[in-house]
C-alpha cells in the first residue's frame, strides 16, 4: 500500500488560473509590494518566486530592497509609504528580518487592509478569537487547510496533531484546524513522547524544520500528512549540491499514510497561491470600500 499524493503544485496551478480570470474582471489591477531586507539567498529565491507568480496571474508587483544595515525607523518609513500608495493593495515584509530589527513592531505598521501575509498582530489576534474573523489568514497555514480540503480529508471531529508552534506556521495552523472543529494537539521541543502523540493523529501537520524527522512507525495507518518542512539536505548528485526534504521521512511514511504532500511540490506552491489570493481579495475589498 502506498499513500495517495496530494499534489500541491497542480492544485496551486489551478488556483492561479482561477485568480487570473478574477483579476481580468476587476476594475483595477491588484498590486503586491514585497519588502526584502538584506540578501539571504533563500529569501531572495522566495521573493523572486512570488514576483513570477504575480506576473502569471496579472498582479502588478513592486519590489522594495533594503540593505541588511537598514534601521528599523527607515524600514517602518518605507512600509508607511506603501500603506498610502493606492496602486499597492498588499504588502509583504519578507521574514526573517535581521536581528537588530524588531519584527513585531514592523509587522504592526502594515495597514490591516494590506496585510496579505496575515502577520499583523490584530489579524493574528482575531484568528485566535471565537466569533471573530481576521481580514487575512497567513498563507502557509491557509494552504495547509486548502490541501486538506482538496484531499477530501474530513477535519471536523478528527484528531489533528501539529508539530511546531512558530508564529508563522505551527500556531496559526493549529488555530485554523480548531476553527474547522478538529481536536488539536500541538507538539514542540518540550513535548514528551512525540511518537505516542503523533500516533493519535488522523491529520498530521509537520512544521518543525527538522529534516526527515517524522518516522513511519509514528503514524497511524491511513493518516493524512501535510509536510511544511523545507530543509536542504546535502546531495552531491544534485546540481545545487543539495536537495529539498520535508520534516517527514517521505519514502518510509508514504507506505503507512493514507495521503501525503511531497516536498517540493506540496505546501510551498500553495503558500504562494494563497498569497496571490489574499492580494486579489485585498484589491477587491479596497475597490469596494473606496
Ligand atoms: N513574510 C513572509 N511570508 C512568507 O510567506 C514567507 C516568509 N516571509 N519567509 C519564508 C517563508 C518560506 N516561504 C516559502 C514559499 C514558497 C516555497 C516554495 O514554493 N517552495 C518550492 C520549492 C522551491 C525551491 O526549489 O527552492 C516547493 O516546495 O515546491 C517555499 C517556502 C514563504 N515564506
Amino acid at each position: 500500500m502506498s499513500a495517495r499524493l496530494i499534489d500541491g503544485k497542480a492544485i496551486a496551478a489551478d488556483i492561479r488560473a482561477d485568480l487570473r480570470e478574477q483579476v481580468q474582471r476587476l476594475p483595477v489591477q491588484p498590486g503586491l509590494a514585497t519588502v526584502l531586507v538584506g540578501t539571504r539567498p533563500d529569501s531572495v529565491t522566495y521573493v523572486n518566486m512570488k514576483h513570477r507568480a504575480c506576473a502569471e496571474v496579472g498582479v502588478r508587483s513592486v519590489r522594495v530592497e533594503l540593505p541588511e544595515s537598514v534601521s528599523e525607523a527607515e524600514l517602518v518609513g518605507r512600509v508607511r509609504e506603501l500603506n498610502t500608495d493606492p496602486q499597492v493593495h498588499g504588502i509583504l515584509v519578507q521574514l526573517p528580518l535581521p536581528p537588530h530589527i524588531d519584527e513585531e513592531r514592523v509587522l504592526a505598521q502594515v495597514s490591516l487592509e494590506k496585510d496579505v501575509d496575515g502577520f499583523h498582530p490584530v489579524n493574528i489576534g482575531r484568528l485566535a478569537m471565537k466569533n471573530r474573523d481576521p481580514l487575512f489568514v497567513p498563507c502557509t497555514p491557509l494552504g495547509c487547510i486548502e490541501l486538506l480540503r482538496h484531499s477530501g480529508t474530513a477535519i471536523a471531529g478528527r484528531q489533528a496533531v501539529v508539530l511546531g508552534r512558530s508564529n508563522i506556521v505551527g500556531l496559526p495552523v493549529a488555530l485554523l484546524l480548531l476553527r474547522e472543529n478538529a481536536t488539536v494537539t500541538v507538539c514542540h521541543s518540550r513535548t514528551r513522547d512525540i511518537a505516542a502523540v503523533v500516533r493519535q493523529a488522523d491529520i498530521l501537520v509537520a512544521a518543525i524544520g527538522k529534516p526527515e524527522y517524522v518516522q513511519a512507525d509514528w503514524l497511524r495507518p491511513g493518516v493524512t500528512v501535510i509536510d511544511v518542512g523545507i530543509n536542504q539536505k546535502p546531495d552531491a548528485s544534485s546540481a545545487r549540491g543539495y536537495r529539498l526534504v520535508g520534516d517527514v521521512d517521505f519514502d518510509a511514511c508514504r507506505r503507512v499514510a493514507g495521503q501525503i504532500t511531497p516536498v517540493p511540490g506540496g505546501t510551498g506552491p500553495m503558500t504562494i497561491a494563497m498569497l496571490l489570493r489574499n492580494t486579489v481579495r485585498a484589491a477587491q475589498r479596497q475597490v469596494q470600500n473606496g
